[in-house]
């Protein structure tokens, strides 16, 4: 695989270390950005192709990886619309709340278009992606984009386009909803007299091994709580004061409206 970035910021550079970390030659990997100080941060993770012509970059490669802005990619797909009817890579877009029926119009022709929702721990290959493919799809680049996404942590399918707006809810803003509750850790562990470094540290030693432990062990979330809280003890009294405070109906409302975000963003960016 031949794999070019048309968009070198955070996202591009986290799967791009992924991809790079999972064995995967720099030399196969292009990017293209106008932005000098984007390219030369990409750099620092990788050595890859990097530069600023769009069109050239398509030229390189058989699989295109959409990463700019949703706000600019009606603009980016219709410049390089020509190219990519001549080329015919599998476009790959990670854009929040583009659809492939929108960048199927703005590139022309009849694109081969996999949708997807990654995450920025794709960096430390520990992403969680959703992906979508058009009808235009053939089983061997729904393996290349698998391939892709794989290599920087898990992918999951989805049969319908709009679960990608759940999706997107869940993991791809999800690793903000875990920096917050750790944000909220740390400051309550200073506020109670630990220092800077221990509350900190402490908090993200117990996130990873929460999240290890869930991921391995053969019983749920739930029961793992459970296992925790002694009947009357410590973990009792701070879980009822966060069930009291309403904490599963406010991830709720906040995962809902992440979703109806990503599904106005989808009308906005059609109707540009
Ligand atoms: N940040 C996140 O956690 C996630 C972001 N996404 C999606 O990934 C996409 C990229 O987001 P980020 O990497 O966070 O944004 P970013 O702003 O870090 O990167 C976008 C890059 O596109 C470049 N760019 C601007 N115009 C360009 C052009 N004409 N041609 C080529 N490159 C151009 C910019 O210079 C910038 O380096 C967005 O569509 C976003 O919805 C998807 C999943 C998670
Ligand atoms: O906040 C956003 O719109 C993007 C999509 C998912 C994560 N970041």
């Amino acid at each position: 695989m031949r794999i070019g970035f048309i968009g070198g910021g955070n996202m591009a550079s986290s799967i791009i270390g992924g991809l790079v970390a999972s064995g995967m030659s720099a030399s196969n990997i292009w990017a293209s950005d106008p932005n000098a100080d984007s390219l030369a941060k990409l750099k620092s993770v990788a050595p890859v192709n990097t530069g600023s012509d769009n069109l050239a970059l398509i030229a390189e490669v058989n699989v295109l990886i959409l990463a700019v802005k949703p706000q600019i990619m009606k603009l980016v797909a219709q410049d390089i619309a020509a190219a990519v009817q001549t080329h015919q890579p599998l476009v790959i877009s990670i854009a929040a709340g583009v659809t492939s029926g929108s960048l199927a119009t703005w590139l022309g022709g009849k694109p081969a278009i996999v949708r997807c929702m990654p995450n920025t721990p794709a960096l430390v290959r520990s992403g969680a992606t959703g992906l979508y493919a058009n009808a235009q799809v053939n089983d061997a680049q729904r393996k290349q984009a698998a391939t892709i996404l794989e290599a920087v942590g898990l992918a999951l399918w989805v049969d319908q386009e709009d679960q990608l707006d759940a999706v997107t809810a869940l993991s791809g803003s999800g690793p903000a909803y875990f920096f917050l509750v750790m944000e909220a850790m740390q400051a309550a562990g200073r506020e109670m007299g630990l220092s800077d470094e221990v509350a900190n540290q402490l908090t993200l030693q117990t996130a990873l091994g929460a999240a290890q432990m869930a991921i391995t062990s053969d019983v749920d979330a739930a029961e793992l709580r459970r296992r925790v809280t002694s009947p009357k003890g410590t973990t009792e009294r701070a879980v009822n004061i966060l069930e009291d405070g309403g904490l599963r109906q406010l991830f709720a409302n906040a995962l809902n409206g992440a979703r109806i975000r990503a599904e106005e963003l989808a009308i906005e960016l059609e109707g540009e």
